[in-house]
Formats: C-alpha cells, sequence, structure tokens
C-alpha cells in the first residue's frame, strides 16, 4: 500500500523508507485472561502503515474495531497480539516511561473535545499543559497556546475563558489545538469531526487538512462515515468486524469498491448519486441558477460536493463564502 492519491495535490508527497506508524497483525480481544482468550476479537489480524506526512482513512460500521486500533495505538488498551511500530520503535507494550517519551509526538483528537479539556481549567492551562509537562516556562507556554488559538482561528484572549463558554465547534478547535501544541508527527483523530454540524465539519476538516499540509503531520483518520474519510485520506482502510476488508488510494477504495462491504458503505454514505447530483445541476441551469462549481473551481474539491442538500450548486449565488486554499480561491456554502 504504498500509492499516495490525495483529494488535495498540494498532500501528495513520495513515499518514504520507513514509515511513520507500521501496524502488523494486530489482535486486540477484550477481557482478561481465559475470558480474553474466549472472547471474539475485536481486531482480527489488521496490517496498515502510515508514511510520515500521510493520512490513512480507517473507516467502517459501528462496532468493527477502529477505536479500538486508535486506543491500541495510543497506549490506551491492551495488544493481544501482533506489532504496533513508531518510528521504528516498537511500542506495542510500552511502559509508562516510553510513552511520556512519545507523548508530544503522538497525540489525539477525539470526538468529544470535552474528554481533552478539562471544564475547571481555562483553555490556556488546558493547552499549556503538554507544554509544561515538557518543561516549557509558563510565559512561553502562554505564548504559545495565544499563537496556536489564533492558528486554530480563534482570539487570543480565547486563553482566558473556559470551555464551557465556547460552541462544540470552536470546542473542537480548541482540542485540535491542544493535540498540535507540541508539534506532533502523527495525531490519530477518532470520530473527530462526527458530532459536528455540517458547516463546522467542513470548517475543522479544512483546519485539520490545512495543518497537516503545513507541518507535514501524518494523520489516522477514523470515521464511520466514507464520504468524510474520503476529504483527507490519501489511503482508506475499511473495516469489518475487525478485519480489514479493503484497503488502498481513497480514490480507488471509494470511487471502484471492490469488496461487497466497501460497496455497501459507499451506498449507505448520505452522498446522491452523481447523475443525480447532474440531474439536479441541469434542473438550476435551466432555470437560470449560476454554479458554484463553475464560478469558482475547487482545486481539493468540497467534502460535501455530493451531498450538499444544495449540491453546492447555489453557493456562489446565495452565500459566496470564499477562502484560499492551496493559493486558490474555493466557493463554498458551507465554507
Ligand atoms: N471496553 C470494552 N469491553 C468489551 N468490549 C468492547 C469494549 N470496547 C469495545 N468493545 C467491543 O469491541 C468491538 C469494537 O468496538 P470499537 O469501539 O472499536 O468499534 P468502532 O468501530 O470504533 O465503533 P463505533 O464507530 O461505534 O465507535 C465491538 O464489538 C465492541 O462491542
Amino acid at each position: 500500500m504504498s500509492t499516495t492519491t490525495s483529494v488535495r495535490p498540494d498532500a501528495q508527497r513520495p513515499a518514504a523508507a520507513q514509515p511513520l506508524l507500521d501496524v502488523k497483525d494486530l489482535v486486540v480481544r477484550y477481557g482478561r485472561g481465559r475470558k480474553a482468550a474466549a472472547a471474539p476479537a475485536a481486531v482480527d489480524r489488521v496490517n496498515f502503515s502510515i508514511a510520515p506526512g500521510e493520512t490513512v482513512g480507517l473507516v467502517g460500521e459501528s462496532g468493527s474495531g477502529k477505536s479500538t486500533i486508535g486506543k491500541a495505538i495510543l497506549g490506551l488498551q491492551k495488544v493481544s497480539g501482533g506489532t504496533i511500530t513508531y518510528e521504528g520503535q516498537d511500542i506495542t507494550s510500552a511502559g509508562a516511561s516510553q510513552r511520556r517519551a512519545l507523548g508530544s509526538e503522538l497525540r489525539a483528537v477525539f470526538q468529544d473535545p470535552n474528554s481533552s479539556l478539562n471544564p475547571r481549567n481555562t483553555v490556556g492551562s488546558s493547552l499549556a499543559e503538554p507544554l509544561r509537562l515538557r518543561g516549557v516556562g509558563a510565559a512561553d507556554a502562554r505564548q504559545r497556546a495565544e499563537d496556536m488559538l489564533e492558528r486554530v482561528g480563534l482570539p487570543r484572549d480565547a486563553v482566558d475563558r473556559y470551555p464551557s463558554q465556547f460552541s462544540g465547534g470552536q470546542r473542537q478547535r480548541i482540542s485540535v489545538a491542544r493535540a498540535l501544541i507540541c508539534d506532533p508527527k502523527l495525531v490519530v483523530c477518532d470520530e473527530a469531526v462526527s458530532a459536528l454540524d455540517l458547516s463546522t465539519q467542513a470548517q475543522v476538516l479544512n483546519l485539520l487538512a490545512d495543518l497537516r499540509d503545513e507541518r507535514g503531520l501524518g494523520y489516522l483518520f477514523i470515521a464511520h462515515d466514507i464520504a468524510v474519510v474520503q476529504f483527507l485520506a490519501q489511503r482508506v482502510v475499511v473495516l469489518y468486524r475487525g478485519q480489514v476488508m479493503e484497503s488502498g488510494p481513497a480514490a480507488a477504495v471509494t470511487g471502484n469498491p471492490k469488496h461487497p462491504f466497501t460497496q455497501a458503505l459507499v451506498a449507505a454514505s448520505p452522498v446522491p448519486r452523481p447523475t443525480e447530483q447532474a440531474a439536479r445541476r441541469e434542473a438550476r441551469e435551466s432555470l437560470g441558477v449560476r454554479t458554484g462549481a463553475a464560478a469558482v473551481p475547487s482545486p481539493g474539491g468540497c467534502p460535501f460536493r455530493l451531498r450538499c442538500p444544495l449540491a453546492t450548486d447555489l453557493c456562489a449565488t446565495e452565500r459566496p463564502a470564499l477562502r484560499q486554499v492551496g493559493g486558490s480561491a474555493v466557493a463554498c456554502h458551507y465554507a
């Protein structure tokens, strides 16, 4: 699985010799002792790797083992078999000190931002905490927290406010800022945008893509929605009942799924068929409505272009939101 195909051409990079992360024959069984041995494997001989700067999407229905794999990589779940290697170092059963040493390089963003933000702490102290643990002084940590908040599109004075004073989407931006403040090399995003509405999903996905491209980050992007995974991932791994059903370049897996389960997953995604979208566009054009896509071509493509309730056709006419992506202006109703 060495080919990299991205929906954003600027995210393409040559494959590196040594993977950033290598998961080999991973098995996870829940429970202890004899109970665990008798339990069906939640993750069953899973293999995949992530190159530096690459995004791999892990997709599958509920209960297919996605989060279990994420937790095993983060050291939050004991592994029953196989190996997890990070930059050539075996971290399968890493102890506390090895994990601490890895802490700034391997970070996570979860579905619920409250899981990483203590409601009693100001945003500034939540962001500064991982830096302080690594010996950064208070003034420097505050400065870096303010810089990071600005980078994720929040005001610098957010440092002195509490998580409850922000919307769900803003809290997720704060979680992203907290995950990235230590300059990690790999971020596990576990359903990081699933709880957000479509508009906020698009904003956070764009933010994740921009940060990846700026910093050369690797992502393991876990989601049940293959349309969301397709936006960010260069390669996709499809899981079913703990096993890999199909994997490969994102465009191939989502555009021409080989396995019946992947086909079902694509069909289940709330994406109108391209033919349906074309029919909608024709209908609008016959009414003289200018299409957003024709007005401002998008280099990366909107993640919701196929399932946007407006089929993105009214973007440029109704709410001409413009933003810069890779040097080009992109119009999106949801931007
Ligand atoms: N703590 C646990 N104890 C026992 N079984 C568990 C535990 N956590 C998960 N499982 C089981 O492991 C399997 C995989 O669960 P996992 O949460 O990894 O799936 P998932 O694909 O992330 O699902 P979802 O999309 O709903 O989060 C499921 O059968 C689940 O019931």
